[in-house]
């Protein structure tokens, strides 16, 4: 698991601490472009539509007085059945229009929105194909990744609809309050008023909400992991076999429950601030109503007037909470969309920087090379030095964690040294692009990838440039004796893995030969065989030795190995231990020299009975 396993899981945090992430000036305008290049089309039928619609309620309400007012008179007799029809017509004009307009509104949105998810993702996606190893190793950038990338769907649209929302209201408020103006200089203040404490608590418990989620991140990806690991295929035979599956639910079930309080207390103030909220409001549309009817009485207003103020307070108090709603929910989509910036202005680290490295690399050279993971205190290899030549194989031997993969790393260039160089040809490797140096080497790792395409495609993506190359992946497999291809049922096109219908589960040792199949596909000068034999049997362990020795003439090898029978076939090993060279020679040499080689390799010679021995 990334970030660590259940060990290094972190308690639920409160929600009521800051965000520690808060909106920059610009960020507005740069959300709206996002918005405006995603679609410029939609973008505006949709504005045009909705600010259009904004004016509607206010014609409505005028329409709908004149109309009552005429009826009124109409009692005296003194009105015509087609004056009643005439304004009949306007109001089903309006309503007409108000439908055909919100279609419009509706359609612009959603493909407004599907441009923006898509626009938006692909710029996430192109930036996480970017992000060097390092950055997908640390919690923190994951985190942003993550979060960007789950509710891409939503929140740039958001910013949109509820900006153009907001103009809406302003228009919608204006043309309505001119109305209700009208009918005496009080009126308005207090029908405004009345809609403010509601929408301040669902503003400010919009933004805690918020926020709680924010900090509930990190925990909530613990949670759904340990869900994960419920809910594997690959891992429920050691889930059912050690009998875990309780530990795991208890855990997954203590972070719901944290979750849980922290909601609940949302929840429960929420109310309580709600229910004052609404008899404060309460109040004041009481007085304003005494306040008008005391007008009616006095016969100053009439019943069409009456109906603007009915109607019209409804009208007022859904607008200002839209627009105040609009404005919290403008921050809280902005505050996503800032984490969304944070991550795109991540450095990224470009694979082709620096010179364009080709041909074959002859000799790799560690010098005094040094390194520490980022954010870590404590140097992980210190002074490593060797020396390896074409038609050589290195074996790098050690403890867990004594540092072989992270050499390997290096060597990669998925991360740099700290301190010191390693030189390719006698020339300093940090001057080429990792990519150009990348061609030139081929790997199989320790947690190699099983991708749940098929059989072609999972050798082929090691030279997407030759994904066509049928005869080229055919050598592979047969290099890496994956035989078995031959009796599935669609051989090289068979898809593979349980993910989706149709698909081929292959056993660990078969997985493991088709990426060994993809490493020999590769035309590398560098080998890199990280544990290439953990999930093979004897038979093919061996085949695989020999293919690798064959495979070694012109190239240069690099193996990490912990089995010993594997690890006496190279020319030279290095020992590692806590980081640190302890020893360094030829297999012969290493056990003559009777130091922690020799003594680790007759520990396991000797489990293998007498003919292991040396
Ligand atoms: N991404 C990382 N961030 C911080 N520390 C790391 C990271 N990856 C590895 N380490 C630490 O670096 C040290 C060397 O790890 P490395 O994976 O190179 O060991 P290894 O010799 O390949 O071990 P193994 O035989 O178990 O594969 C270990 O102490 C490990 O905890």
């Amino acid at each position: 698991m990334r970030g660590g396993g259940p060990d290094s899981m972190r308690p639920v945090r409160d929600a009521k601490g800051g965000a520690g992430v808060s909106i920059r000036p610009g960020d507005l305008l740069d959300t709206l472009k996002i918005v405006w290049t995603a679609s410029p089309r939609h973008t505006l039928t949709y504005a045009a539509t909705s600010l259009l619609g904004s004016a509607l309620p206010a014609a409505n309400l005028y329409v709908g007085k004149l109309l009552l007012d005429e009826v009124a008179r109409s009692v005296q007799g003194n009105v015509t059945y087609q004056s009643l029809l005439t304004l009949l017509a306007f109001q089903v004009g309006l309503t007409v229009l108000g439908s055909l307009l919100s279609t419009f509104q509706g359609a612009a949105q959603q493909l407004l929105g599907d441009s923006l998810q898509h626009g938006v993702s692909r710029r996430i996606l192109d930036k996480a194909a970017g992000m060097s190893v390092e950055a997908f190793e640390n919690a923190e950038t994951y985190d942003k990744l993550q979060q960007a990338y789950r509710e891409v769907g939503t929140r740039p649209l958001g910013v949109a609809t509820q900006l153009i929302g907001l103009v809406g209201a302003v228009v919608t408020l204006v043309s309505v309050g001119a109305l209700i103006a009208q009918l005496g200089f009080w009126v308005l203040p207090l029908v405004l008023l009345a809609s403010l404490p509601g929408v301040w608590v669902s503003n400010r418990f919009g933004v805690e909400n918020y926020r709680m989620l924010r900090w509930q991140t990190h925990d909530a990806r613990v949670q759904n992991y340990l869900g994960s690991l419920l809910t594997s295929d690959t891992l429920v035979k050691e889930v059912r076999l050690f009998g875990f599956e309780p530990y795991l639910l208890r855990r997954w079930r203590e972070y719901y429950l944290g979750f849980r309080k922290q909601l609940e207390d949302i929840v429960r103030r929420r109310a309580l601030w709600g229910f004052g909220a609404s008899l404060l409001s309460a109040l004041l549309i009481g007085v304003a109503s005494a306040l008008i009817l005391r007008r009616a009485a006095d016969g100053m207003i009439g019943v069409g007037d009456f109906s603007v103020f009915i109607l019209g307070i409804a009208q007022v108090q859904g607008t200002v909470s839209g627009f105040l709603n609009g404005l919290s929910g403008i921050y809280q989509n902005l505050l996503y969309m800032r984490n969304l910036f944070e991550f795109l202005e991540l450095p990224d680290r470009d694979l082709n920087a620096g010179e364009t490295w080709s041909g074959p690399i002859h000799t790799i050279e560690f010098q005094d090379v040094g390194f520490r993971y980022p954010l870590t205190e404590r140097d992980v290899l210190r002074g490593v030095n060797f020396t390896v030549r074409r038609g050589q194989a290195l074996a790098l031997v050690g403890e867990n964690g004594a540092g072989k993969t992270t050499t390997v790393k290096l060597l990669t260039r998925l991360f740099e040294p700290t301190s010191g160089r390693i030189l390719l040809n006698g020339l300093d490797s940090a001057r080429f692009s990792p990519r150009s140096v990348q061609k030139e080497m081929s790997i199989i790792f320790q947690d190699f990838g099983q991708y749940q395409m098929s059989v072609r495609d999972n050798v082929a993506i090691a030279e997407v440039e030759r994904l066509a190359d049928r005869p080229g992946v055919e050598q592979a497999i047969e290099q890496a004796g994956a035989a078995f291809v031959g009796s599935l049922p669609d051989t090289l096109d068979t898809p593979l893995g349980r993910l989706f219908q149709g698909g081929r589960q292959l056993s660990g040792g078969q997985w493991q030969r088709l990426a060994l199949a993809r490493l020999y596909f590769r035309d590398a000068s560098v080998l890199v065989f990280d544990e290439p034999t953990a999930a093979l049997d004897a038979r093919a362990e061996f085949e695989t030795m020999e293919a690798l020795r064959g495979q070694a003439r012109d190239r240069i090898t690099f193996l990490i190995s912990h089995r010993f029978s594997t690890v006496r076939l190279a020319d030279h090993i290095l020992v590692l231990d806590g980081g640190v060279v302890t020893e360094a020679g030829s297999h012969a040499e290493l056990l003559a020299r009777g130091g922690k080689y020799a003594s680790l390799y007759r520990l396991q010679a000797s489990g293998y009975g007498p003919e292991g021995a040396p």
